[in-house]
């Protein structure tokens, strides 16, 4: 009998608001150490299937498991550790990084007090620290940061409280520079455990497998996905 899969999208249609619809049927697995790149034009239905998966959008038809369970035979918070989303634009979130932080952090220690877990974990401080975050804008309210400051900041949180198995990550470094999306990719990249048995895995990233088992990852940039990606999806042909 085939290993259960990581994560699994079995024929979800979504409608558009005049009934057409924007996807129909889209059905794939992801297993551990993939890096699926989702592309398609400006409105092929990118977003939405992120938040489909993440299970804040709805959708008509299909289904949508992790480690063969569907969303509802978890419970939200777990969902939402375990297939976190992260939104194009965080600057949009209240208050600061640091209010956000704190109250991840106890959705994941209550969820890890109950479970007995401890999970590998990288400190979000750190982590955003490597990506050139300074501390202080922690402090900050979101709306205050750069689009780039923000992305950091909401991928780090994301990455750092740990518990993360697929990370939803919508345009995450679309408001960076060269020189700094390229090193939040190869951190992403080195957290993942290897894909065993296959060469598409970045050859060059060592993997360190301390972090999101696999990832789901849109980009508009053709040079970006030849570089992160181990599979890619187009979702203008769906
Ligand atoms: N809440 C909503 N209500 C109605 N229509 C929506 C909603 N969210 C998205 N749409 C529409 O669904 C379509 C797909 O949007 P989506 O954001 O998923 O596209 P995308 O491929 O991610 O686009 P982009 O590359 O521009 O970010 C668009 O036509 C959008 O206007």
């Amino acid at each position: 009998m085939p290993a259960t899969p990581l994560l699994e999208v079995e024929d979800l249609t979504v409608l558009r608001d005049n009934s057409s619809p924007l996807f129909s049927n889209l059905s794939f697995t992801l297993s551990p150490g993939e890096v699926l790149v989702l592309r398609g034009v400006s409105g092929s239905g990118k977003s939405t299937l992120l938040k489909c998966i993440a299970d804040l959008n709805l959708y008509s038809n299909g289904t949508v498991r992790l480690h063969g369970k569907e969303s509802k035979e978890w419970d939200i918070p777990e969902w939402r550790i375990k297939v976190a989303y992260v939104p194009q634009r965080p600057s949009l979130l209240p208050g600061t990084p640091l209010d956000f932080l704190s109250i991840i952090r106890s959705l994941s220690a209550r969820k890890k007090a109950q479970q007995g877990s401890e999970g590998a974990e990288v400190d979000p401080m750190g982590l955003a620290q490597d990506w050139g975050i300074d501390k202080p804008l922690w402090r900050r309210d979101w709306g205050t940061l750069s689009g780039g400051e923000a992305q950091r900041i909401a991928l780090a949180v994301a990455v750092g409280i740990g518990g993360a198995e697929v990370l939803l990550l919508d345009e995450p470094t679309s408001a960076l520079d060269a020189e700094s999306s390229e090193k939040v990719e190869k951190s992403l990249l080195s957290m993942l455990p290897s894909l065993e048995g296959d060469s598409r895995q970045n050859g060059h990233v060592q993997r360190k497998g301390n972090g999101p088992k696999a990832l789901i990852w849109i980009t508009h940039s053709a040079e970006q996905a030849d570089r992160v990606g181990t599979r890619s999806l187009d979702l203008s042909q769906h």
